[in-house]
């Protein structure tokens, strides 16, 4: 058995419970002062305030000092696509000159770049390069995420995409739980033939990617020039029936139906809704599909910031994450989102920090295990270089992040 004592926490700040929290709950956190955690084999066992220790604490095998310092639940980034072949540095002067997002996709470009790109690389560079990323990602913060496939869109790239974030799942401290997202774009050799790629998908890579157990989860996404209402509909039915958790991009760019969708559907998740109308805000809420907002995306694309404030109001559950790829958000920083979430989406403290911790670990399926501070779930935290969460919204630029702890283990 190891134990690790984290003594001297000046404030420990979490959300509390294992489920998503809505309304004016997304906004209520459990504030402990000179507190105390025990970690006994990864788990937490025993957590104290006001000055006093844990039981048997003072034989502790590993002693962390936090210094009166910040302690919260490490972070959750639950929308990633961070496997990929590549960059995109040259879209930078095309957007300068005037492209939008959708022209670069339209002329073959952006997503389908990415898809070349990855189609041709080797599996093992793609799992040293999402292995570096993953230790940037954790020294910052962040100690669970999620990982969606999608620039392979043919049947052996998407798997080797997949085999990838399990292999990084098992060989990496951080906790990777694989989205199957087939229905990125529309490829190159299916050009004009949407519904027939569906097909291909359902028919093929779904009941493949299920059989090998590849992904929990299965996205799409929904856009003009990209995958309509109907398409989107009949690949998440044919992902609900053979057992996948269900996500969709929805809203990003126009309102095609995707958010009503998530809510008529029961996804687990919508992703981006910068363009979300009323009708799809009374769905998402009627299902109980959480809001994954991604700010840092609207920042790079100079795009409007999702409604967060009115999701919160209507009792929709928000998680804020990078959306780390490399056309759209060339960012993991998930303390820069919350930055954002605070200015952008006028978010108090307390709601982000449930927007990048509970509310994103249960739209994984990890709410059970992570995403609070509380006796029973894995040990991972952050100390944190700032005396309290108003100090984390406030500095922007800098890596805040003091120490990060993985299932009791120091990584940093
Ligand atoms: N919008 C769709 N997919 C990604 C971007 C992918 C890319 O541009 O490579 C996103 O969520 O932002
Ligand atoms: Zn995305």
């Amino acid at each position: 058995m190891s134990t690790l004592l984290i003594k001297n926490i000046g404030t420990l700040q979490t959300p509390v419970g294992s489920y998503s929290h809505r309304g004016a709950e997304q906004g209520e956190n459990r504030k402990l002062r000179d507190a105390a955690v025990y970690i006994r084999d990864g788990v937490i066992t025993e957590i104290t305030d006001g000055g006093d220790l844990p039981l048997g604490s003072e034989s502790a095998d590993v002693v962390l000092d936090a210094n009166y310092r910040l302690v919260t639940p490490g972070l959750v980034d639950g929308h990633t696509h961070m496997v990929f072949g590549g960059y995109r540095q040259h879209e930078v002067a095309m957007k300068l000159k005037g492209a939008t997002y959708l022209d670069i996709l339209r002329a073959g470009g952006g997503i389908l770049d990415t898809v070349r790109k990855t189609r041709e690389a080797d599996e093992a560079d793609l799992c040293y390069k999402t292995g570096k990323f993953l230790d940037e990602m954790m020294n910052h913060g962040v100690t669970t995420c999620e990982a969606k496939s999608g620039y392979g869109l043919d049947f052996n790239s998407e798997m080797k995409m997949l085999e990838v974030i399990g292999r990084l799942n098992e060989f990496h401290a951080m906790d990777v739980i694989p989205t199957f997202m087939g229905p990125h774009a529309i490829p190159e050799e299916y050009k004009g033939r949407p519904d027939e790629f569906i097909d291909m998908v359902c028919g093929e890579m779904l009941p493949y990617v299920k059989e090998h157990k590849l992904a929990e989860f299965a996205d799409i996404f929904c856009e003009d020039s990209v995958f309509n209402y109907e398409q989107s509909r009949k690949y998440l039915l044919r992902a609900k029936e053979l057992g996948f958790g269900l996500r969709i991009h929805a809203d990003e760019i126009e309102a095609i139906g995707g958010s009503r969708l998530a809510g008529e559907l029961g996804c687990v998740s919508a992703e981006h809704l910068i363009s979300i109308d009323e009708e799809g805000l009374e769905s998402m809420a009627k299902g109980g599909t959480t809001a994954m907002c991604l700010p840092a995306t609207s920042f790079y694309l100079g795009a409007n910031y999702a409604p967060a404030r009115r999701m919160i109001e209507m009792g929709i559950p928000v998680a804020c994450a990078s959306d780390f790829n490399p056309g759209s958000c060339p960012s993991m920083n998930l303390q820069f989102v919350m930055n954002l979430a605070c200015l952008k989406y006028r978010m108090l403290p307390e709601e982000v920090l449930t927007a990048v911790t509970i509310n994103p670990a249960c739209a994984v399926g990890r709410g059970d295990r992570v995403g609070t501070l509380e006796v029973g779930k894995q040990a991972d935290l952050v100390i944190w270089d700032a005396p309290d969460m108003e100090m984390l919204c406030y500095r922007f630029g800098s890596n805040m992040t003091a120490r990060v702890v993985k299932k009791g283990k120091i990584i940093k």
